[in-house]
């Protein structure tokens, strides 16, 4: 589903590149798990992927389609959900769900139904005419995740979605995420909670400092690196020390 190929980024005026050469790839139809450090280039990867951030260098295929001259087929091929919410905070999750379900063009029949019962299946039916700003963090999470969810992506991909959110919530997010796959889907995560990856991916793909260290499958990982943990792999290959 994705095949990143010697990608190199540099932000205008800054000092050090995000990405150094990254190179790797992911199979079709598995939950994958993008991780790293703060600043390893998490978020600058899946911001090319879906074609907000242009590379210097490199070449990107998602699912197929060059990023280079398939942009436009990519973008209706997958959905992102950012880290931050990217929703409307004093419109309520009706009037935000229906604003970008009629963006992707859906017949507003389809899309009424589609809201109400992903409204439901996120536990937010109750509050589907309450202002996004008077929703908990937990409930804008997951209102965010049902806005990329309405054209049916192929590949879904999600930053830190459960970063911040309580129990309750990551379990509903992360039984979404599991069935989701077991509908067809391919997913890519990015997460710090090491624990959770190691149970949720198929295959991680450990990166720093911009170019990939390791990947594989967790359990794999673990016995190459003698490790009883994913977070065990993770430090010895990436180190203790603090990168703030
Ligand atoms: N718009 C930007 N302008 C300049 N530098 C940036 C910009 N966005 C990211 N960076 C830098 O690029 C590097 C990689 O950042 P990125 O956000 O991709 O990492 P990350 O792995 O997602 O980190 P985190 O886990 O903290 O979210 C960091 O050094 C960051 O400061």
């Amino acid at each position: 589903m994705l095949e990143i190929s010697h990608l190199h980024k540099t932000y205008r005026n800054a000092a050090e590149p995000s990405l150094s050469g990254l190179s790797l790839s992911f199979g079709k139809n598995i939950i994958a798990g993008l991780l790293g450090p703060n600043g390893a280039g998490k978020t600058t990867t899946i911001s090319i992927i879906c074609g907000l951030v242009k590379a210097d260098s490199g070449s990107v295929k998602v699912l197929g389609y060059d990023l280079a001259t398939g942009l436009e087929e990519i973008k209706k091929l997958i959905g992102v959900v950012p880290q931050s919410i990217a929703l409307y905070p004093t419109l309520t999750a009706v009037e935000n769900l229906e604003y970008i379900g009629k963006l992707y063009g859906i017949g507003s029949r389809e899309l009424k139904e589609k809201i109400r019962l992903y409204l439901h299946a996120f536990g937010l039916e109750k509050s589907a005419h309450k202002a996004i700003r008077h929703y908990s963090g937990g409930m804008k999470r997951r209102a965010n995740i049902i806005a990329s969810l309405l054209h049916a992506p192929e590949l879904l991909i999600l930053d830190e979605p459960t970063a911040g959110v309580d129990v309750q919530s990551r379990n509903m997010i992360l039984a979404f995420l599991q069935d989701y796959h077991r509908q067809g889907h391919s997913i890519i995560y990015t997460s710090h909670l090491l624990e959770e990856a190691q149970q949720l991916c198929h295959e991680v793909a450990i990166i720093d400092h911009g170019q990939l260290v390791v990947k594989g499958k967790p359990s794999n990982l673990m016995t190459e690196n003698s490790a009883t943990s994913l977070e065990q792999v993770f430090l010895h290959l990436t180190g203790y020390s603090l990168r703030d």
